[in-house]
Parts: structure tokens; sequence; C-alpha cells
């Protein structure tokens, strides 16, 4: 029987892509393509399984409050998922502890193992920035995977003993040394051009090493995102994060 899919946000670039990928999927069915002002009952009354949200971090919280009343599992994409929300998400999971959610920061393989590496990498490194590089229609800065990158990376340093590497400056432009995400700087550029582009740099005495993953199309996103709407029915609760589900 195959498993009947909703996408919401579904005339986005991601949601465009996703809806061709359901649709090309033998084992799937799409059985709704919901954009903002389409009817979001249509996913409860046309019997969707899983809904995919690619929308906005304006929305995404609406859309799972309904997903979960409604009993739909869910394969999240959407940024601006910060640990509040996670926390709210999870409340909401603990009166239907049949149903899945999967957020992924980012569904393409090589990202994932990008994230995997930095972790691996950070405890023997004190010193580690984040560089993104988004197209320029991008609405959040700085992108939902460099922020998971660098917590990732802070806390493996924190496990590790490794207080942050020292850094002399004393005069900046705002902005010039990026954010701070735990205590990882992130820097964020946007251009035209570019689709989804991260680098993990970490610095040593005489040595530097260099993590970059590069996303050329939307569709490599897509393996991923399949990935997740087959195997949430039997991921119940709350999954952050496509590595636990590639079991890395
Ligand atoms: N996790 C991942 O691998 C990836 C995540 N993203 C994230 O996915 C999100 C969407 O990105 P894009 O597709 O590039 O944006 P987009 O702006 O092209 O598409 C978003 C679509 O959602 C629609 N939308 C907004 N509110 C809605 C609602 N309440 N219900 C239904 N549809 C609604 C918009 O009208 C628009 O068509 C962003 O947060 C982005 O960062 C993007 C690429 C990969
Ligand atoms: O908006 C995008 O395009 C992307 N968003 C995600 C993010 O913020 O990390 C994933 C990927 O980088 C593409």
């Amino acid at each position: 029987m195959s498993i009947r899919v909703a996408v919401l946000g579904a005339r986005g670039r991601m949601g465009a892509q996703a809806v061709n990928a359901v649709e090309g999927a033998a084992d799937l069915e799409l059985v709704a393509a919901i954009d903002a002002g389409d009817r979001l009952l249509d996913v409860v009354d046309n019997g969707a399984d899983v809904l995919i949200d690619f929308t906005h971090p304006d929305a995404v919280m609406g859309n799972l409050e309904f997903a979960v009343e409604h009993g739909v599992h869910a394969v999240v994409g959407t940024t601006g998922m910060t640990q509040d929300r996670l926390e709210t998400l999870a409340g909401w999971l603990a009166d239907k502890p049949e149903l899945g959610v999967l957020i992924a920061p980012n569904f393409a393989l090589g990202a994932v193992l990008a994230m995997r590496f930095a972790e691996q990498a950070a405890r023997f490194y004190a010193s580690a920035e984040v560089i993104e590089l988004h197209h320029n229609r991008k609405a959040d800065a700085p992108s939902g995977t460099a922020g998971h990158t660098a917590r990732l990376i802070s806390k493996a340093r924190a496990e590790a003993g490794i207080e942050p590497g020292p850094d002399a400056t004393t005069s900046e432009v705002d902005g010039a040394r990026g954010a701070l995400v735990g205590d990882v700087r992130v820097h964020s550029v946007r251009l035209p051009g570019l689709i989804a582009h991260e680098e993990i740099l970490f610095g040593a005495e005489g040595e530097t090493l260099t993590i970059r993953h590069d996303s050329m199309d939307r569709s490599s996103f897509m393996p991923g995102v399949l990935l997740g709407v087959r195997s949430i029915a039997k991921r119940p609760g709350l999954t952050v994060g496509l590595e636990n589900v590639l079991e890395l």
C-alpha cells in the first residue's frame, strides 16, 4: 500500500521539487499540494499519512500544530526551529505517542555528512568558524544548517573540555566577525547564482582543515526527503537531524 503524502509550500522552490519527487515515487501518492491561502484541511480530508513542510519560519509551527492535532506524521525542512520551538513541539507530541515528526535542517546527504565530520573534528581544534553561502531569496540568516553545525561544534568542544581559541580582534565594524551561535562565529553570504553551500573551517598551529559541501541543485535534497517520508511512521516522537535516520 502506498504512503499518502501532502506537500505544504507546494508552489515554492523546495515544495515544487518535493511534489515532483513524490509523484515520481511508485510507493508514494501525492494527495494534497498546498500553498499559502489554500485549504489546509484538504490534508486531512484527502487522507494524508505524512505531510512535508517547506514553507516559512513564520508558518511552520502552525502547520505542525495542525499535523499533530490531526494525527498526520510530518517531515519538515523549513528552518527557524529554535530550541523553544522544538520543546513546544515535543510537548504536543507527548499527547500523541504514535506520531512521528522529523525536523531536518538539511536533507542533502553530503551536508549531513559534513556536519558529522565537523562534529568529529571539533574536539581536536579550539578554533572553528562557519561560512554559509546561499541564493539571495533566502529569508533567514544564518541558515538552519549553519546554526545546527555551529551548535554541534560548540557541544563537541564543551564535551572535550576545549575553550574556543583566541581571537585578538579589539576593533570591529559591526558584523565583520559574523554572528555567534553558541561560541562559534557564523558568516552568511547571499548572492544570486548560489543554491546552498557551507564551509566549516578549523585552524590550529601551522594547519587548517576545511570541510565544504555544495548543493548545486535542489534535487540534492530529495533523496533525504523521501527517506524521511518512508521512515517517519516507524519513528514515533521527535527526531531532529537526518543523521539519526541515516544512523550516522
Ligand atoms: N531542510 C532542507 O534541506 C532545506 C530547507 N529549506 C528551507 O525550506 C523553507 C522553504 O524554502 P524555499 O522553498 O526556498 O522557499 P520559497 O519561498 O520558495 O517557498 C515557500 C513556499 O511556502 C509557501 N507558504 C508560506 N506560508 C505557507 C503556509 N502557511 N502554508 C502553505 N504554504 C505556505 C509560500 O507561498 C511559498 O510558495 C525555508 O525555510 C528554507 O530554508 C530549503 C532548502 C533545503
Ligand atoms: O533556504 C535554503 O535554500 C536552504 N535552507 C536550509 C538552511 O537554512 O540550512 C537548507 C539549505 O541550506 C538550503
